[in-house]
């Protein structure tokens, strides 16, 4: 059984701004409730999926948990426990009450979404939906994921992965439906989706469930692009200089071991791929000139108060306000469409098969309403660009990662280690079929300026250790 609401609020919302996953850590609490409670499973343990209403400043924000309860917590648990153990003593054999902790990490309770997956359950206002024909096994084990997450991810044997996504957004979540309509169409650069869990409408009404979870295929032999590309960019820095050379501009890229161009180009090649496939799925509208302008108008501001909050990104103001004019002086209609809209290294995997892209879910600093805008392709393109200059920037900014070096020798380097794979990129993208980025450069800088004038407030705001990767990679673009 559950403690008393009372009890249980307080202890949430103590427990709650510790989370990694939440996403209100820039002001206090003002007030947590219940939003719905579903028992899942009954005895000892037993499962309760809960709906948080969390009310900050003057919005509220819904996060799901599921909630285990136990009269004995063992060992392997008690790192997830929620609120303080009963005074009295855990034993429930003398009526105190159960232990409550994130049930997230007790393989016990999360089989049984396995279970309600296999058999489209429904609990209460919980459904369980299998994608066409899927099976689903229901004896594998599940473990979370230890990526650093805004959701948090059950690995299931090394079949499946389930998202369990813990800000809820209002209706269907965009990750399910981009990858349910990808894996409909047989796209192969999307993990098949198996199944998904969602939340009925509160109120009975027939507005649209909201989605809580996603299973997918797990690809058991993908390596992270970021991963790849790191090492990739750790190599180039390893690779000593031969006698009498004393640039590093001057050096082939290629003749380092890690060499992450051909890749570079293979991933080009896939986002083309998916873009037509998200525009066969959901097709392309054409905005008017004048909505560019307002485009590059909204860049603007977001740059405005990113400066306000982020000082050291001032400098660059005049230079990134250039690119944002000049693409509203060259404004023409423009075809938007459905787009990934958080597109980096890590959100890619290399399979034996080729690169698979992960998470539609757009930026997660962003409004649902922002996050489902459509967009010119060419914005992705724009984000992985900036992914290169991450990659690049990376370890000369985590000091003492590379041998000691002139500043100028080491953004040298830097600079032919991203401009060697941005070029391929665009390459493959272009070669499969998409929008050429050289023929659209305006337009691709004020994306990569805007993205990077979110990054900027992105890192001040959740790693401010890496704030120093952005800038450092704007004051070589604005220079
Ligand atoms: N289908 C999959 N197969 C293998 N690994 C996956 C799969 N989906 C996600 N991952 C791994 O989990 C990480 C987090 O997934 P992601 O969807 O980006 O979650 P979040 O939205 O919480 O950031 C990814 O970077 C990737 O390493
Ligand atoms: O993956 P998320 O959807 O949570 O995206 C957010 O976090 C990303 C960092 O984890 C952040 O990406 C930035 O850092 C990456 C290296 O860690 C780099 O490859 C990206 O180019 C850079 O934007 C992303 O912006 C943010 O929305």
């Amino acid at each position: 059984m559950l403690p008393p609401e009372g009890v249980l609020t307080r202890d949430l919302a103590e427990w709650l701004p510790r989370q990694r996953w939440f996403g209100g850590k820039d002001g206090p609490i003002d007030h947590l409730t219940i939003g719905t409670t579903t028992q899942l499973l009954t005895g000892d343990p037993a499962l309760h999926h809960l709906v948080l209403d969390v009310h900050q400043n003057t919005t509220t924000d819904h996060y799901q948990l599921l909630l285990g309860t136990r009269h004995h917590l063992p060992d392997r648990l008690r790192h997830a426990e929620i609120g303080a153990p009963p005074e009295d003593g855990a034993d429930g054999a003398d009526g105190t009450r159960a232990r409550l902790y994130d049930a997230v990490y007790d393989a016990d309770l999360t089989r049984t979404l396995l279970d309600g997956l296999a058999a489209e359950a429904s609990v209460g206002p919980l459904r369980f939906r299998r994608a066409g024909g899927a099976g689903i096994r229901t004896d594998l084990t599940s473990l979370p994921i230890t990526t650093e997450q805004s959701n948090t991810s059950l690995l299931f044997g090394d079949d499946y992965i389930c998202k369990l996504f813990r800000r809820l957004s209002s209706g269907v979540n965009l990750d399910l439906e981009v990858n349910l309509a990808l894996t409909r169409a047989g796209c192969a650069h999307v993990p098949a989706v198996l199944g998904w869990i969602e939340l009925e409408p509160r109120d009975g009404g027939d507005g649209e469930p909201v989605t809580l979870g996603l299973l997918s295929d797990y690809l058991r032999t993908g390596a992270n692009g970021w991963s790849l590309a790191i090492a990739s960019v750790r190599d180039w820095y390893a690779h000593t200089m031969p006698p009498g050379e004393d640039e590093w501009a001057e050096l082939d890229a290629s003749a380092a071991g890690g060499d992450f161009a051909a890749e570079a180009g293979r991933l080009g090649a896939a986002t083309a791929e998916v873009h037509r496939a998200l525009a066969d799925a959901f097709g392309v509208t054409t905005v008017p000139a004048d909505e560019v302008r307002a485009m590059a108008a909204r860049m603007n501001a977001e740059l405005t108060a990113a400066c306000r909050a982020v000082p050291p990104l001032a400098p660059h103001a005049k230079a990134l306000t250039g690119a944002f004019v000049d693409l509203a002086a060259q404004a023409a209609p423009l075809p938007v469409q459905r787009v990934h809209g958080d597109y980096h290294l890590g959100q890619v995997l290399r399979t034996e098969s080729g690169w698979t892209l992960l998470d539609f879910e757009g930026e997660p600093a962003r409004p649902p309403a922002e996050r489902r805008a459509l967009a010119h392709p060419l914005r992705d393109v724009a984000g992985m660009l900036r992914s290169f200059e991450y990659a690049a920037r990376f370890l000369v900014t985590k000091a003492g990662a590379v041998p000691a070096e002139s500043g100028r020798s080491l953004e040298t380097r830097a600079h032919a280690w991203a401009a060697r794979n941005r070029a391929a990129f665009c390459r493959g993208y272009a070669s499969a079929g998409g929008a050429d980025p050289a023929a659209h450069a305006s337009l691709l800088r004020a994306f990569e300026f805007e993205k990077a004038v979110y990054e900027v407030r992105y890192e001040a705001r959740n790693r401010p250790s890496w704030l120093p990767v952005p800038l450092r990679s704007l004051a070589h673009l604005t220079s």
